[in-house]
């Protein structure tokens, strides 16, 4: 049986999924994948806690009960005292400062599975970095879930750049808070506000919503998938449409914004209003292969259209190739939710796990 040892950091909407469907499918993965994965560590922004035994399905109690604050430099104290083999290090946080751990987590003998999408984001110079450090370690980086939650994404990028197949363009709606929000908007007789809010309760958006808002999660998105396709680009250079009105913009706190949020209905309650009959508002990314150009921006699309009949938070890929022609290949479904994207996670986790020795 392989046995697989995870620090889990993280445990919001993505965190706590991931442990529920380990445990759940722990005795189908050790029948049908001779694996056994375990959690030994799980913590969160503040709390850490060292499970003796596996995980149990009181977790929360426990990490209520028996957590205690911790420094990074504790988690990597214990696990190397326990000497535990395959260590995974799972980043379920949204947290620029936690990528900061990467390159020591690598070097302490951890492979890393992130739906963080800040490490991909960051400089190229840090991008490559943590490539270098990780071939020198022998360690893995799997990212599927930064790019539409659990959906193939990124494997069939990578397939095709490897298959030296050309991709020229990729368009779509990369959000599925924001599918959400333009799809019930634009359906409904609601402020945008309360569909916002509704949005963040469902575990849809970042937990700052500005984040979606902003453009700032799409663009890492098409970065993301532009860097995996060669393109050497830098989050700056994503030409991006701001949804937040500057007075409620990152230099204001997020309690402010949430008092505030209220601000933006007329402005997209007129934006609704200039909408022919046939037209609904979709968020959309584009990435030119050929001029280098990555977007985000609002657009009107007709209902009947692909992006315009979207439903619920899904989100849509269409990726155009040389040898698919006019005709995308597409790539469509949940673009968020705690589920979905925990079982990318998971899935992530099973894939490392065949790369590595029994
Ligand atoms: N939700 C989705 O649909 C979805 C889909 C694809 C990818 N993702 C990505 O998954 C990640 C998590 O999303 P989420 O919805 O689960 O967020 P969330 O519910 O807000 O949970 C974030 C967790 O990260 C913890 N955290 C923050 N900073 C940390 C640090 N420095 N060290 C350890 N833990 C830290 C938080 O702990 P505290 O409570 O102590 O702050 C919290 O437990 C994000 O990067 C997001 O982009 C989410
Ligand atoms: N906030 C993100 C989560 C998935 O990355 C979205 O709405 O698409």
């Amino acid at each position: 049986m392989k046995k697989i040892h995870i620090v889990l950091f993280g445990t919001g909407n993505v965190g706590s999924s991931l442990i529920q469907q380990i445990l759940t499918a722990g005795e189908h993965l050790k029948e049908q994948e001779g694996l056994e994965l375990k959690i030994p560590v799980i913590a969160n922004s503040t709390t850490a806690f060292f499970q003796k035994h596996n995980q149990k399905p009181s977790w929360e109690t426990d990490f209520k009960v028996f957590g205690f604050p911790y420094q990074l430099q504790d988690v990597l104290d214990y696990v190397r005292e326990q000497e535990y083999e395959n260590l995974v290090a799972v980043d379920a946080t949204a947290s620029e400062e936690f990528v900061d751990n990467y390159l020591t987590l690598v070097k302490e003998g951890f492979h890393i599975v992130a739906a963080n999408k800040v490490a991909n984001t960051r400089s190229s110079a840090f991008y490559e970095e943590l490539r270098k450090t990780l071939r020198k370690n022998n360690k893995f980086f799997l990212y599927e879930t930064n790019v539409g939650a659990g959906l193939p994404v990124i494997e069939t990028l990578r397939n095709f750049h490897r298959s030296h197949e050309e991709v020229t363009r990729i368009r779509g709606v990369f959000s599925g808070s924001l599918s959400y929000i333009f799809n019930t908007f634009c359906e409904e007789e609601r402020a945008f506000s309360e569909v916002l809010s509704e949005a963040s309760e469902k575990g849809f958006t970042e937990p700052d919503p500005r984040v979606d808002l902003s453009g700032k999660d799409v663009g890492r998105k098409l970065l993301i998938l532009g860097r995996e396709l060669g393109l050497k680009k830098e989050l700056h250079e994503v030409v991006i449409q701001d949804l937040v009105p500057r007075h409620l913009n990152g230099s204001s706190s997020l309690e402010n914004f949430q008092k505030k949020k209220k601000d933006l209905d007329l402005d997209f309650l007129q934006l609704k209003n200039q909408l022919k009959q046939d037209e609904v508002i979709r968020h959309v990314g584009e990435l030119d292969m050929k001029t280098g150009k990555l977007e985000v921006k609002l657009s009107r699309e007709k209902k009947t259209s692909a992006l315009g009949s979207l439903q619920h938070a899904d989100s849509s890929f269409e990726i155009f190739t040389k040898s698919y022609g006019e005709q995308p290949v597409v790539i469509k479904g949940a673009g968020a939710g705690a589920a979905v994207t925990a079982r990318g996670v998971l899935t992530d986790l099973i894939k490392l796990a065949e790369k590595l020795p029994s």
